[in-house]
């Protein structure tokens, strides 16, 4: 059973011209794929149709086999679909360890348990308990908001960019994280990263979008070694 499936999803902005079109996409559960592609190639546009921020125009989303409903967040939330958004969605006033409790369980006995398996795949918050969202760097503020989308069980963990603005040394911190998490819990995750290389070392297959479709699909490790094959298909040839 896949964790998630799209089968010829068309996503955009506009019903008559959409950005995006006909993607088949699989993910397993634990599972890595790292959804590359130039700018302006629709890999927002598709994270935020499957998050349900979007209404999609055409084809359909399973997870775990079962048809998910169109343009509904919360219906995607309950479905165990995630989305880290590219500017994380923090709020700057609210402490490190406010977030985390917003997100956890809302069950007493279940929440702390929850919540320091939470900051065990981020130790570097354990210091930061009590700093606000706004004050803390890039990267924990990244490890914050992956934190608190790990806290909603994901059964399809979707992250939009996750180094946007961040030094690749902190990248590299915190991708590994994600693997831990796909193979202990099983979860899926579709990661959208600039840093090619980066992606390619953490993920199992690659799929490679330009003009909004999908021009290749391959495993990660042997694209990683044939860097040609994704420059065309970058440009979509
Ligand atoms: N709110 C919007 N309204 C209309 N068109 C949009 C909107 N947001 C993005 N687009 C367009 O949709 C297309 C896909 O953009 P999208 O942001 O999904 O690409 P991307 O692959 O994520 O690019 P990047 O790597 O630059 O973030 C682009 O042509 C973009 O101009």
């Amino acid at each position: 059973m896949s964790a998630l499936r799209c089968v010829g999803v068309d996503a955009g902005y506009a019903k008559k011209s959409p950005c995006v079109r006909g993607i088949d996409l699989t993910v397993q559960r634990g599972e890595i794929i790292a959804l590359l592609g130039p700018n302006g190639a629709g890999k927002t546009t598709l994270l935020m149709t499957l998050a349900g921020l979007l209404p999609r125009l055409g084809g359909e989303v399973f997870v775990d086999d079962s048809a998910t409903s169109s343009g509904n967040p919360r219906a995607a939330v309950r479905a165990g679909v995630v989305l880290v958004p590219d500017d994380r969605a923090l709020f700057r006033n609210l402490t490190t360890a406010q977030h985390l409790k917003l997100a956890a369980p809302r069950r007493k006995s279940a929440a702390a348990p929850a919540i320091q398996q939470a900051l065990g795949y981020f130790p570097a918050l354990t210091r930061r308990l009590d700093v606000a969202a706004g004050d803390l760097s890039g990267g924990e503020q990244q490890m914050l908001a992956i934190a608190r989308a790990l806290l909603q069980r994901p059964r399809v963990l979707l992250i939009d960019e996750l180094s946007m603005g961040l030094a690749p040394i902190i990248v590299e911190s915190i991708l590994p994280v994600l693997r831990t998490v796909a193979e202990q819990d099983g979860t899926a995750v579709i990661l959208v990263e600039q840093h090619v290389r980066l992606a390619l070392a953490v993920a199992d297959q690659a799929v490679v979008l330009a003009h909004g479709e999908v021009a290749l699909t391959e495993a990660a490790g042997v694209l990683a070694a044939d860097l040609p094959r994704l420059e065309s298909a970058y440009l979509g040839s």
